[in-house]
């Protein structure tokens, strides 16, 4: 299956596989990626992984990896031994964490994309500064992704705020993989650093994540058709 040229990746936030697998066949692999998340995965495990790669769907194996270097290295390696497109790790980790994680894939030739979430989208600067963060989410953002990049990672999980920012810091290739999608009529939920998907790509995020927009809708594809014309007007 060639890779979808589209930068969707629909968020498969379910708490059984029979409803992911619902709409993950009424997608078309060609057209968009699939996020499997914690929620899923702690539910089902790596059946819902296979069924997906059954399906002919790239993976994003949403599951932000925080831990000791050995322990997130052995699990980023597990989830590239599951054939997934893309896995994740939390870049405030640390760099030796990620260095061992983005080395562990080089030494067995894995192909699997490993990025690093920066601030997750649900935090705004107030919650942020509760952990201990003095800045902005902004500067903490552009501080993790420099620290990504330089231990060797393929990109970051950031705002699609954050974007263009990032794109000037750390370069066209570092891919900026953005949840926190909202189309204009949807309510923003948990979320915080949220973008309309026209204005997401406009800012420079390579791909978007798109989770409740879709799934939750009364009529998901139509959802989806919708955020895909409103991409195309921009093309
Ligand atoms: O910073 C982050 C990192 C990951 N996510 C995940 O993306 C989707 C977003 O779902 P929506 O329903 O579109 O809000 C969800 O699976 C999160 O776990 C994120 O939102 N922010």
């Amino acid at each position: 299956m060639p890779a979808p040229e589209s930068p969707l990746i629909i968020a498969l936030d379910y708490a059984d596989l029979g409803a992911a697998l619902q709409l993950a066949d009424a997608l078309d692999p060609a057209r968009c990626r699939v996020k499997v998340g914690k929620e899923l995965f702690t539910r089902v495990g790596p059946v819902a992984v296979e069924a997906l790669h059954r399906r002919g769907f790239q993976v994003f194996l949403d599951l932000k990896f925080h831990d000791i270097p050995n322990t997130v290295a052995g699990a980023v390696e597990a989830a590239a031994d599951q054939g997934v497109w893309m896995v994740n790790v939390h870049a405030s980790g640390g760099r030796r964490m990620m260095e061992a994680s983005a080395e562990r894939l080089a030494k067995r030739g894995l192909e699997t994309h490993l990025i690093a979430v920066t601030v997750l989208t649900s935090m705004a600067d107030g919650e942020l500064q509760e952990t201990g963060v003095s800045g902005s989410a902004l500067a903490q953002v552009e501080r993790l992704a420099t620290l990504t990049l330089e231990s060797g990672l393929d990109g970051v999980v950031c705002s699609a705020r954050e974007s263009a920012r990032l794109r000037e810091l750390c370069g066209a290739g570092f891919l900026r993989v953005t949840p926190g999608i909202r189309p204009a009529s949807a309510g923003q939920g948990d979320q915080r650093r949220v973008m309309t998907p026209d204005a997401a790509m406009a800012a420079g995020s390579t791909h978007l994540v798109i989770g409740r927009a879709v799934t939750q809708a009364a009529d998901p594809m139509a959802a989806l058709a919708d955020i895909e014309r409103t991409l195309a007007r921009r093309s």
